[in-house]
């Protein structure tokens, strides 16, 4: 099991409950080899001496001998086992649910069996000596290897230690050479009116909302599903499923617009309105109850509108703010004795849609064409919600038996054969979007992609072209272009006052500054409002939705010129000039900080990101960095003579925020 585990790819995600599992999986494989390894040479050392003992000690007794020599070890397993209790902890937690005491149990019985099978006697040893023998082999993995030398016989099974060589990742073809994208946003830019097959009317759409050029990722991504509906949304080229897409691209590269404009350009030739494109969002941390604000899905709910205005295309917004009844009405309508869908499009949340699929006899997916799956490394991670199992049944649940041979009949697609071909079926196409999106194949595997290609900004290279060249252990993503990273190293305690003087002083603002609670963020709002001279807000859990919703306007229109919140806003949201954000607190994973700074730079303007690092966190953060291919991450230091203006102030504040904070407490 251990070998299997070592031999698999451990991929580097770190957001998300099961990216945490996986890479703290991968970092307790690592702790667990270094304690082995430690053990097998302390081991082998300990071994030569009891041999040189024993040739000393010829005279004494077999029995006595075995007894001293096994309480001997005893006591070195167990001073050891002092130096080394996390190695041991670990083991015991990693490799099986069973409790330490009863795997030492397990371990000592195997060993009874091992030995009684190969003829060696246990008689005239203690229990003791027997259970650190037992321990002893299963540290060392090579329980019969000796055993066999002294009996003579060959002990079948028995494994011979052998340095264990780390895993080459090897990424399937698609992944390690997917179809480039341009980096640079602003000089690669294509007139819309040069991608064929955009209707006039989405052209005139896209100017009147100041788009004149399609951004590199649009260019790239808008032709490529418009072809495979090019022979209509009922049937793939040729009688084929058009392949699942893919697309990795910077935050703010503009993502949104290359799914939206081809599915309305796509949908707008349907007459029957069902729905036939569902967009999946994450729930957000903040949205988790239906009635909550999930700003993110709203956005590309407004996108969808925005486009679909003025054609018969009705898009529907599910997990918003609505009753579930309310949502259900706003889905279909009775016309006479016919129930008939009102929506196309459908963005909506895994939860609330699982809640549709269920629940609600009218939500129908069997005419289901597109599955958008937006920020879909987040998705990737909610997968044990079993959203998708969900989606894919209800869209092939009219399957009829094979005699049904209509040009609509729908089978969950196998291996691609002559029959299986005949008659063709309207196909069901993945389209996932993310700007961190994972190179581990195990996890895109999940989401049963066909034929999938990949639209990426960062070439990884494969190790499948050339076996010489080295891999990259870490994933690597595409940093905004506009995008500058700074690092300022800084104590705890001097934090807000660096932050006021980026306001007050430097004049950087707006800023959105980003901690990593919501305490945090509480109480350096009620600090920076105590201090005064800075218009600021904080956005979390804290305040209702309605509240979220107005501070989110007022920043957008320049009232706020500090916007102190927590991960709530680092992903997916699209505000309106944001000069600088400030990582208050440094994000403990990559893709925190690449969703966070992507809140700057957006659409090729200039941002800056500032990340305040405690000495201690210095070193670790900036290599988790540069893995991820940051262009680079420059040091700033403030002078303290900067900061000494405010400190007289700042000690009164402290004072004061202590009494607030005690205050809300006692009221609470
Ligand atoms: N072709 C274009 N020309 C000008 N502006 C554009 C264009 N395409 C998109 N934008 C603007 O760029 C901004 C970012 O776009 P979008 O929100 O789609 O980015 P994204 O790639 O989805 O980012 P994230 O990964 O952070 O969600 C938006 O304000 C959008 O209106």
């Amino acid at each position: 099991h251990q070998f299997i585990r070592l031999f698999r790819y451990l991929g580097d995600d770190e957001d998300g409950v099961i990216s945490n599992v996986s890479h703290s999986q991968a970092l307790l494989t690592k702790l667990q080899q270094k304690v082995k390894q430690k053990q097998r040479q302390s081991l082998a050392k300990q071994r030569e001496r009891t041999d040189e003992e024993e040739t000393e000690q010829q005279e004494v007794p077999s029995e006595t001998k075995d007894e001293k020599r096994s309480s001997e070890k005893h006591q070195q397993q167990k001073k050891k086992k002092r130096k080394s209790t996390a190695g041991v902890l670990l083991d015991a937690d990693s490799n099986s649910s069973e409790p330490a005491g009863k795997k030492k149990r397990k371990g000592a019985e195997d060993k009874k069996q091992t030995s009684q099978e190969s003829g060696q006697s246990v008689v005239g040893v203690s229990p003791e000596s027997c259970r650190c023998e037992t321990e002893r082999e299963q540290e060392v993995e090579e329980p019969n290897k000796d055993s066999s030398a002294a009996t003579g016989f060959r002990v079948l099974g028995g494994f011979e230690s052998r340095p264990v060589h780390k895993a080459k990742r090897v990424l399937p073809q698609w992944l390690a050479e997917p179809d480039v994208i341009h980096r640079d946003i602003k000089c690669n830019l294509v007139p819309v009116s040069s991608v064929s097959g955009v209707s006039a009317q989405l052209l005139r759409k896209l100017e009147a909302n100041g788009i004149q050029h399609f951004f590199p990722v649009q260019a790239e991504v808008i032709p490529a599903i418009l072809e495979g509906a090019q022979h209509g949304f009922l049937i793939g080229r040729g009688g084929y499923r058009p392949r699942d897409l893919c697309v990795s691209a910077p935050t703010g590269s503009g993502k949104t617009l290359a799914f939206v404009i081809p599915v309305i350009q796509v949908l707008m030739e349907r007459t029957v309105c069902e729905i036939r494109a569902l967009a999946v969002l994450p729930t957000k941390e903040l949205a988790q109850q239906c009635s909550d604000l999930n700003v993110c899905l709203v956005q590309v709910y407004k996108v969808f509108v925005s486009y679909a205005e003025g054609t018969p295309v009705k898009v529907v917004m599910l997990g918003g703010q609505r009753s579930f009844a309310a949502e259900c009405a706003s889905l279909s309508e009775q016309r006479g004795s016919v129930r008939c869908s009102t929506a196309d499009i459908v963005v909506v949340t895994p939860g609330r849609l699982v809640d549709h699929i269920s629940k609600n006899p009218g939500f129908c997916l069997e005419h289901l064409r597109f599955l958008i799956i937006d920020e879909a490394d987040r998705m990737i991670d909610s997968m044990h919600q079993l959203w998708l199992s969900q989606v894919l049944k209800a869209v092939y649940c009219s399957a009829a038996g094979p005699e049904d041979r209509t040009l609509f009949r729908r089978t969950k697609p196998a291996c691609i054969t002559a029959a299986s071909l005949s008659p063709g079926q309207m196909p069901l196409q993945k389209l996932l979007f993310s700007a961190t999106l994972t190179q581990n194949p195990e996890k895109l595997q999940q989401l049963g992609l066909h034929q999938p290609q990949l639209f990426s900004s960062v070439h990884s290279p494969s190790s499948s072209t050339t076996p010489e060249e080295p891999t990259h252990k870490h994933e690597r993503f595409d940093f905004p272009q506009g995008l500058t990273e700074f690092y300022v190293p800084c104590t705890m305690n001097k934090k807000p006052l660096l932050i006021l003087h980026f306001v007050l002083y430097l004049k950087l603002r707006p800023i959105l500054c980003f901690t990593n609670s919501r305490e945090t963020a509480h109480r350096l709002y009620c600090l920076v409002k105590l201090f005064g001279g800075v218009q600021a807000a904080e956005f979390s859990s804290r305040l209702s939705p309605g509240e979220r919703k107005k501070t989110l306007k007022d920043f957008e229109k320049g009232k706020i010129q500090l916007l102190i919140s927590t991960d709530a806003a680092a992903r997916g949201i699209d505000i309106k000039d944001v000069k600088c954000v400030v990582n208050y607190d440094a994000p403990q994973f990559i893709r925190t900080y690449i969703h966070r700074i992507g809140r700057t730079a957006r659409a090729g303007k200039p941002g800056l990101a500032f990340t305040f690092l405690l000495r201690i966190q210095e070193n670790n953060f900036l290599r988790m960095v540069m893995d991820a291919g940051s262009p680079g991450i420059q040091r700033q230091l403030v002078k303290p003579e900067c900061l000494k203006g405010m400190e007289k102030q700042y000690e009164v504040v402290l004072q004061e925020l202590a009494d607030v904070i005690k205050d809300e407490k006692s009221r609470h």
